[in-house]
């Protein structure tokens, strides 16, 4: 068994000629959160894209609890554990809060899908928004809804592409909260692409930065933040 619950290796996605990632690796431990920054057009989404299987792989592997995934579909790495996040509330923005997690589970194949979504909405704080209609949510209980969308059949991986946009900065620190809170409670590995240094830097055990493509620097976050590169590329004087 491998110490780490997702490995890429040497991953890359060339469009033509345009190399959006190049030869990226990195790892993510049990538990642990890895913040990934950089700046617009660095490769972020796209390495999100190449780990969940949307995207298929010019060059490298993905490994998921050491076990080599790089050949199979996206749906497939999900039943194994590997989950993102979308933007989706909206399609079944007419389905009760509650209802809409429990068929997510349901079509996941989770025996009793009641229960993993009341387990869910319980960790999220949505409980008192379950027969809620999700369209009359607010914003930030609709980005909670569709993280607990997320972790309905218990991940062990989750990948998220900016969860803190259009956030208040109250509404950002909750969902911080509570990711970190699932890290230990739930056991989840987190990858999290997201520009908001605050929320990066306070809940990353480790970042990884990257420019055009490729790492430039990674590491425990007060390292990466004194890293002349990083300040130069994409942190600037506001670090
Ligand atoms: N389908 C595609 N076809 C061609 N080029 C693409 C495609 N998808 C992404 N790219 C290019 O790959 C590069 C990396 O894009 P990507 O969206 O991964 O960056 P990012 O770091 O997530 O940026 P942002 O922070 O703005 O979301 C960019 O130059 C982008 O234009």
């Amino acid at each position: 068994m491998s110490e780490f619950v997702l490995q890429a290796e040497d991953v890359a996605i060339h469009y033509g000629g345009v190399k959006a990632v190049d030869g990226v690796s990195l790892t993510l431990g049990r538990g642990q959160i890895r913040g990934l920054i950089g700046p617009n057009g660095a490769g972020k989404s796209t390495v999100i894209d190449a780990i969940t299987g949307r995207t298929r792989l010019t060059r490298g592997k993905v490994f998921l609890g050491g076990q080599d995934v790089s050949a199979l579909g996206a749906t497939e790495r999900r039943m194994r554990g590997l989950s993102r996040s979308f933007q989706r509330t909206s399609i079944f923005g007419q389905m009760p809060v509650r209802k809409q997690v429990e068929l997510a589970a349901y079509k996941m194949g989770v025996a009793d899908s009641g229960a993993d979504a009341d387990a869910v909405l319980r960790e999220l704080d949505l409980m008192p928004m379950a027969e809620v209609i999700a369209e009359d949510l607010g914003y930030g209980q609709q980005r909670r809804l569709d993280l607990a969308l997320a972790l309905v059949g218990r991940p062990s991986v989750l990948l998220l592409d900016e969860p803190m946009a259009g956030l208040s900065v109250k509404e950002s620190h909750d969902l911080a909260k509570h990711l970190k809170a699932l890290t230990s409670r739930w056991d989840v590995s987190v990858l999290l692409v997201e520009h908001d240094m605050d929320v990066v830097f306070g809940i990353s055990d480790v970042v990884t930065v990257f420019e055009l493509g490729r790492v430039i620097a990674s590491g425990e976050p007060a390292g990466v933040r004194a890293d002349p590169r990083v300040r130069e590329a994409y942190l600037g004087s506001a670090a």
